[in-house]
């Protein structure tokens, strides 16, 4: 039995990875917190999973590393800095391993891999991220993800930057340019998570479209990284590299 603690416990995400955890019959829910609660009842996992925000992660990444307790991490919120800092960490607390994946889910993994597949082919790729106005943070750690992977498919294959002959905009008409890759961010009721990869070439398009109906659709992402993370060495960044694509 894998002994598994949940950090935001009481999130949309969290309920849903307390009930898959607690139906495997392969794991153990030792501890379920929330904001608020004391974090010495994770000392009792093996794995624990945090499903809070971005404010607080690095926080709680750090206290899981301290403690010997590998990390399964679906909040978003990290870029390169933040990403190195926790490589140091587990350098310096060697025997831990911690996953961070910025969408667990299976199609949403797919969708990621085959735009990366596809980018060099096109001259022009714009992401668009669509999600419930709840969420806090622009864009989605799916969409920068994304965004990045394009990027250094088109840098491989020596691309040159995309055609855009804007000379008036708007503050933010175009989005945000993550990595020379434009991402736009729409915040709508009614929405869970949605995401689209608009690819442009010589007189035709590809999209690439991938919907989240529930968040149910994220728990057998987060339950192989449980299983698997403990013989990952070191910081592994993205589900894709659990799964043979
Ligand atoms: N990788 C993936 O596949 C996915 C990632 N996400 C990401 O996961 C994160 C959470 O999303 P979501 O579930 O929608 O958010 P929610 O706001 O619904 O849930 C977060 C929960 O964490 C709690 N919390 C806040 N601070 C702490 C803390 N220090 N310790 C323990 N719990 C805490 C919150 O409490 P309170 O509300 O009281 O502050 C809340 O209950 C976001 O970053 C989101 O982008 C979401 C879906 C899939
Ligand atoms: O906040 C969410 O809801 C989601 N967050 C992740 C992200 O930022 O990419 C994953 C998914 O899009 C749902």
């Amino acid at each position: 039995m894998i002994r598994v603690g949940v950090l935001g416990a009481k999130g949309r995400v969290g309920v849903e990875v307390c009930k898959a955890v607690h139906a495997a019959d392969d794991m153990e829910l030792v501890a379920a917190i929330d904001a608020g609660d004391p974090i010495d009842a994770l000392s009792a996992a093996e794995v624990v999973v945090d499903f809070t925000h971005p404010d607080v992660v690095m926080d709680n990444l750090k206290w899981c590393v301290e403690h010997g307790v590998h990390p399964v991490v679906g909040t978003t919120g990290f870029d390169g800095s933040r990403l190195d800092t926790v490589r140091g960490w587990l350098a310096d607390n060697p025997g831990v391993n911690a996953l961070i994946a910025p969408n667990f889910g299976i199609a949403a993994v797919l969708m990621m891999h085959f735009a990366q597949q596809a980018a060099r082919f096109f001259e022009s790729v714009e992401i668009i991220e669509l999600h419930h106005p709840n969420k806090a943070d622009a864009p989605s750690g799916t969409a920068r993800r994304t965004a990045e992977l394009v990027a250094e498919s088109r840098r491989k294959a020596g691309l040159a930057p995309m055609p855009d002959a804007t000379t008036s905009e708007l503050p933010g008409a175009r989005g945000a340019d993550v990595d020379g890759v434009r991402v736009h961010g729409i915040r709508l009721a009614g929405l869970i998570a949605h995401q689209e990869v608009l690819l442009g070439g010589d007189g035709e398009t590809l999209t690439l479209r991938h919907d989240t109906m529930n968040r149910s659709s994220f728990t057998p992402g987060v339950l192989l990284g449980v299983r698997r993370v403990r013989d990952l060495p070191g910081l592994t960044v993205g589900l894709e590299h659990l799964l043979d694509l």
